[in-house]
C-alpha cells in the first residue's frame, strides 16, 4: 500500500493536487528531473515551492495541528500520503486511490510531515517567531527542571537556619548529622537539575540555530544573482552569523538568567514567609537595580565601537589586493590609513571596555549593596525579635539568589538588544524576492536545442552604471552556432548571463521556444544549460571530482572524451592520464588559469546539453587544442543551440551567425559578413 522511498513523485503530486497547488502539481509531474524523488528531494520541492511543514514524530498531538494531508514517513524507508476525512484517516494507495486507513499514532520512531501553512500566507513575516515556535518541546523540561533546581536551591538557607537556631540556639548537635544529609541530597539534585536543564537548554539552541542557518542559507542560494553580488560576501557572512549569535545567547549563561528570573519568585516567597514586610527592601532595591542599569546600558552603548565594519572592509581589501600593492611599491598611504583605523579600532574597543566593565562592578556592588540593606534592615527585626538571627542569615543568603539571575538578565541586556536586530534582520531576509517567489512553472523539453530570442533586452548592474545592454534584439534559430563578438567590456559576457538567466534585464525579455524565460524554473534551466565562463574555478578534488560535478554518473571514458573534445589532450597527458591525480592537494598539480579553462570546457561537453553558452572557450589555447575545439564545435551544430564570445577570427568564421556588440549595443547581427574584421578587437 505504501510507496517507496524511491519513487516519491505521485505522492508528491498528489499531495500539492489535495493542497490545491495545482500548477505545481503539474509541474512536478511533467519534470524529468522530478522522477525517482527521494524524502530529501521531496522535502526541498516544499522548500521550493514555499509550503511550511514541519517534521515531527508520528503522535496525537503532531496530527491534531492540522487538517490538511500529511505524509508519514515509516522507518521502514517507505513513505505515504494520509489525509483525515471526519474521523477516519484515507491514505493513497498505489492506485492512486483514497482507501481507508488504521493509523497508529504509536508507532515508533516514524516521522510525519505535517503542513503548517502554504504559500501566499504571510507565513514570513514573523518568520523568526514561526520558527521558535515550532520547537516547543524544551518548555515543559526546562520549567520543571528550573522549578526543581530553584526549590532545592532553598536548601542551603534553610539549612543554614536550621544549624543556627537549632543545633547552636537550641543546644542540639545531635540535629546536625540530619541537616547535613538533607543538604548534601539537596544540593546533588540541584547540581544534578542545572547539569540537565544546560544540556536540554544547548541542544535546542543548538538545533534552532541549525534551522535558522538552514533558512538562511537556502534564502542565500535562492537570491537572484544581482542581489547576491550587490550585497558583498560580508553581509552574507554576517547573516549566518545571526543564526550563532541566537545560539550563543540561549546557551549561554545570558540564557540560563533569563530562564532563572521568573523562579525568583520562590526566594521572595521565602523571604516574605521567614521574615515578614524585609521582603520589600530586596524588591526596592532591585528596582532600583533595573533603573541604574537602564542608564548604565545607555552610557556603554553610547561607547559601542563604530570603526569594526570599516576596518573589517579594509582588511578584506588589503587581502584580496595585498600582489597588486606590494608589486605597486607605493603601500605608505595604505599602511598611514590602516595605522588609523587600527588606532581608532583601538581607542574605541577600549572606551566601549572600560564602560562594560563599569558597568558590571555597578552591577556587583548595588547586589552587596542589597544583601548590607536586607542584613541592616532585618537586624532591627531580630533585636525585636520578630525573626530569630537563622532566619535572617538565610534571608541574606536568599538575596543572592534573587540578585543573580537578575545581574545575568540585565548584563545581557546588550546580547537581547542584538538580537533583536538580528531578528528583525533575519524577518526581513526571509521576506525579500527569491528566484522561486513567483511561480515558474513551464517545462523544458531538454532533449532539444532551443530557439532563443532577446526582445529589446536592457540590462544595468546598477542604476549609476551605464547599460551594460541596451534595447538588444537578435533571434536564434533552434541548433545555430552563434558568435558574439566585440570590443571588451561590450557586453558578451552580460548577454551570456542573460541567456543563462542567472541576471535578470530590468527590461525587454529573452525567449526559449516562444516562452518567457522567466516561466522556467531557475534552477532545472541552469541545469539543463551548459555554461563555461571565461575562467573556470577548479574544486578541491581529483581530476574526475572536477568534472563530475556536472554528471556525477559519467563513466571515465565519457570524462577523457570530454576532455579531449575540449582540447585538453595535452593536458591530460601531462597529467600520466590519471583521472585520480588529485588537483588541489598538491603544489605541482595546481593549474593555471588556461589549464582550468580546458575542465570548465569538459564539463560543459560532457552535460552534452542542447544549449550551450560557452565565454571565451578558447582564449589563449595552444594550437592543437585550438583544431580539436573546432571540431568539437562543428560537430555540435544541429544538435545544440550554442552561444559563444569570442575574439578569435578562426573560431568566429566556424559560426553560423554573429551578433557583434558595442557598448552594449547590437552593430550588426546575422551570417558573418564577407569582411568582418576582428582586428578592432
Ligand atoms: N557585476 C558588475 N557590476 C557592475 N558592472 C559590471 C558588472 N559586470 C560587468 N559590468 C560592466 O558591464 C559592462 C559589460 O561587461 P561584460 O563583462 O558583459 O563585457 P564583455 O564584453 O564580456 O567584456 P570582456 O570581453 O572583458 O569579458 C562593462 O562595462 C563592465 O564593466
Amino acid at each position: 500500500m505504501d510507496k517507496s522511498a524511491t519513487d516519491l513523485q505521485p505522492l508528491l503530486c498528489a499531495l500539492f493536487k489535495e493542497l490545491g497547488m495545482f500548477s505545481q502539481a503539474n509541474y512536478v509531474l511533467q519534470n524529468p528531473q522530478l522522477q525517482n524523488l527521494e524524502v530529501v528531494n521531496l522535502i526541498a520541492q516544499l522548500k521550493k515551492h514555499q509550503v511550511i511543514f514541519s517534521v515531527l514524530p508520528i503522535t496525537q498531538a503532531a496530527l491534531a495541528k492540522t487538517n490538511l494531508p500529511f505524509v508519514i514517513l515509516n522507518n521502514d524507508g517507505q513513505s505515504s500520503l494520509v489525509k483525515r476525512s471526519r474521523s477516519i484517516y484515507l491514505i493513497l494507495d498505489e492506485k492512486q486511490q483514497w482507501v481507508d486507513y488504521q493509523l497508529d499514532e504509536k508507532k515508533e520512531h516514524c516521522q510525519v510531515i505535517v503542513i503548517d501553512s502554504l504559500p501566499l500566507a504571510k507565513q514570513t513575516l514573523k518568520a523568526f517567531t514561526t520558527q521558535m515556535s515550532k520547537r516547543t518541546k524544551w518548555y515543559k523540561p526546562v520549567f520543571w527542571l528550573s522549578l526543581l533546581s530553584s526549590l532545592t536551591g532553598l536548601a542551603v538557607p534553610l539549612f543554614t537556619m536550621s544549624v543556627y537556631d537549632r543545633v547552636i540556639g537550641g543546644q542540639a548537635p545531635d540535629l546536625l548529622p540530619k541537616i547535613a544529609l538533607g543538604a548534601f541530597l539537596a544540593l546533588t539534585v540541584l547540581v544534578a537539575t542545572r547539569m540537565v536543564r544546560a544540556k536540554v537548554l544547548s541542544s535546542v539552541s543548538n538545533r534552532f540555530a541549525r534551522d535558522l542557518s538552514d533558512m538562511t542559507f537556502t534564502r542565500l542560494l535562492n537570491l537572484p544573482l544581482l542581489v547576491l553580488s550587490r550585497v558583498g560576501v560580508s553581509n552574507h557572512i554576517a547573516r549566518m552569523r545571526n543564526a550563532e549569535k541566537v545560539r550563543s545567547l540561549l546557551s549561554g549563561p545570558g540564557g540560563a538568567g533569563l530562564v532563572d528570573l521568573p523562579f525568583t519568585f520562590i526566594a521572595f516567597a521565602t523571604i516574605a514567609f521567614l521574615s515578614g514586610w524585609l521582603v520589600l527592601v530586596p524588591i526596592v532595591m532591585l528596582m532600583i537595580y533595573a533603573l541604574v542599569n537602564k542608564l548604565m546600558n545607555s552610557y556603554v552603548q553610547a561607547a559601542s565601537p563604530t570603526m569594526s565594519g570599516q576596518y573589517q572592509n579594509s582588511l578584506n581589501e588589503l587581502s584580496n589586493n595585498i600582489l597588486q600593492l606590494q608589486a605597486s611599491g607605493h603601500t605608505a598611504g595604505w599602511t598611514k590609513e590602516f595605522f588609523r583605523q587600527t588606532r581608532e579600532t583601538c581607542r574605541q574597543n577600549f572606551l566601549f571596555a572600560k564602560r562594560n566593565g563599569l558597568n558590571a562592578a555597578t552591577a556587583h556592588a548595588l547586589s552587596m549593596l542589597t544583601a548590607l540593606a536586607t542584613v541592616f534592615t532585618g537586624i532591627f527585626l531580630v533585636l525585636e525579635q520578630s525573626i530569630t538571627a537563622g532566619a535572617l542569615i538565610a534571608c541574606v543568603m536568599l538575596i543572592w539568589r534573587i540578585t543573580g539571575p537578575a545581574q545575568l538578565a540585565f548584563s545581557s541586556r546588550q546580547k537581547f538588544t542584538m538580537m533583536d536586530g538580528s531578528i528583525k534582520q533575519f524577518d526581513r531576509f526571509m521576506q525579500a524576492s527569491t528566484e522561486n517567489s513567483a511561480l515558474r512553472l513551464a517545462t523544458l523539453d531538454e532533449t532539444k536545442a532551443p530557439a532563443i530570442s532577446f526582445n529589446h533586452v536592457t540590462l544595468r548592474y546598477g542604476a549609476e552604471y551605464e547599460p551594460a545592454l541596451s534595447a538588444i534584439s537578435a533571434d536564434i534559430e533552434a541548433g545555430e552556432c552563434v558568435a558574439i563578438i566585440g570590443p571588451n567590456g561590450c557586453g558578451k559576457t552580460s548577454l551570456l548571463l542573460s541567456a543563462l538567466g542567472v541576471i535578470e534585464p530590468q527590461s525587454g525579455f529573452i525567449t526559449v521556444n516562444d516562452k518567457h524565460l522567466k516561466q522556467f524554473d531557475p534552477e532545472q534551466f541552469r541545469r539543463f544549460a551548459a555554461f563555461v565562463p571565461a575562467e573556470s574555478e577548479l574544486l578541491p578534488g581529483s581530476l574526475a571530482d572536477n568534472l563530475r560535478i556536472v554528471k556525477p554518473d559519467a563513466s571515465d571514458e565519457e570524462l577523457i572524451t570530454a576532455l579531449t573534445n575540449a582540447g585538453g589532450e595535452s593536458l591530460f597527458n601531462a597529467l600520466g592520464k590519471n583521472l585520480s591525480i588529485d588537483l588541489s592537494g598538491q603544489s605541482e598539480h595546481l593549474l593555471s588559469a588556461v589549464e582550468a579553462n580546458y575542465i570548465g570546457l569538459a564539463r560543459a561537453l560532457l552535460k552534452k546539453s542542447p544549449y550551450m553558452l560557452l565565454d571565451e572557450p578558447l582564449a589563449n589555447r595552444n594550437p592543437l587544442a585550438k583544431i580539436k575545439f573546432s571540431e568539437t564545435l562543428q560537430s555540435l551544430k544541429g544538435k545544440s543551440t550554442v552561444l559563444f564570445s569570442s575574439h578569435d577570427p578562426d573560431l568566429i568564421k566556424l559560426a553560423d551567425k554573429v551578433i557583434i556588440l558595442d557598448k552594449g549595443n547590437v552593430v550588426f547581427a546575422g551570417p558573418i559578413p564577407e569582411n568582418t574584421s576582428t582586428e578592432k578587437e
